[in-house]
């Protein structure tokens, strides 16, 4: 694999707060089509991790390239624009509009509609499609209709999903998609994860904390401790590791 350019690459990215070394020293490779997963205990460094890749801050020190292109400081908004997608938060969607119709919003947004007053009828047709085709994805298709504030817990994670997909991301960034569920829904969610991994051959990179969940979907585990990358390996590697167990597997979260 080394020849090949990998989806995602970051070398040796710090991200300091003043004083303390959030993420210190980091590298890490996902090819395209892997399913990665960054574990840790609380304070590792995870989400500060995430946000440097989204472009959420830049780091202090190192790069990130993205297909091969150096975006350490492009902002946000355009990695985005790159492929790089990650899910809304429920926040960022609109609770009070229906399933169908935050869709066809991310849709247009994606096919750089957003703007125009008016669609013509195929370009309303492209929108349609796409929109159903990401809900299609999402398992949302019966609920077209529903409010998303209305929805499950786990149906609306299913529709920030959907939001991110119909951006048509080529990296799908996803922190901590079954946090705060239970276990029908963690499963629902994981369902869908799985999909778009195994069928749809999304690249996903994510935070999670249900270990349930990581060995169920990574092919490959990033396990942070203290700002530093602890170890990375398969799941299997990851659960033999001696010094994972010490610093991390053996704690109850
Ligand atoms: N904006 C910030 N300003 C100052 N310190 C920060 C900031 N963001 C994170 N930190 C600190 O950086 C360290 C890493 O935090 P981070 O949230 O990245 O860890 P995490 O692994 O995601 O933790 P958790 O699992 O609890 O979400 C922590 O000590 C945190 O307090």
């Amino acid at each position: 694999m080394s020849g090949t350019v990998p989806k995602l690459e970051v070398r040796n990215v710090s991200k300091n707060f003043g004083n303390l070394k959030a993420v210190s020293g980091v590298s890490m490779r996902v090819e395209n089509g892997e399913l990665r997963a960054i574990i840790g205990p609380n304070g590792a460094g995870k989400t500060t991790f995430f946000n440097l890749i989204t472009g959420f801050f830049p780091p202090s020190s190192g790069e990130i390239l993205l297909d091969g292109h150096d975006i350490s400081r492009v902002p946000a908004a355009t990695r985005v624009k790159m492929g790089m997608g990650r899910t809304f938060q429920i926040t960022e969607i609109f609770p009070e509009l229906t399933v169908k119709e935050n869709t066809r919003i991310a849709v247009e947004t994606g096919l750089g509609f957003s703007l125009r007053p008016w669609l013509g009828a195929a370009d309303k047709k492209r929108v349609t499609d796409a929109s159903e085709e990401v809900m299609a994805m999402a398992n949302l298709t019966a609920k077209a209709d529903r409010l998303v504030g209305e929805l499950s817990h786990g149906d609306q994670r299913s529709a920030e999903i959907a939001m991110a997909l119909a951006l048509k991301p080529s990296l799908l960034l996803l922190d901590e998609p079954t946090a705060g569920m239970g276990d029908e829904e963690t499963y629902q969610v994981t369902g869908l994860i799985r999909r778009l991994h195994r069928d749809s051959k999304y690249t996903i990179v994510l935070i999670e904390h249900d270990m349930r969940v990581v060995f169920h979907l990574a092919d490959h585990i990033s396990v942070l401790a203290e700002g530093k990358l602890l170890a990375e390996g398969t799941p299997q590697e990851i659960s033999a590791n001696e010094h994972v167990q010490n610093a991390y597997l053996g704690k109850a979260e």
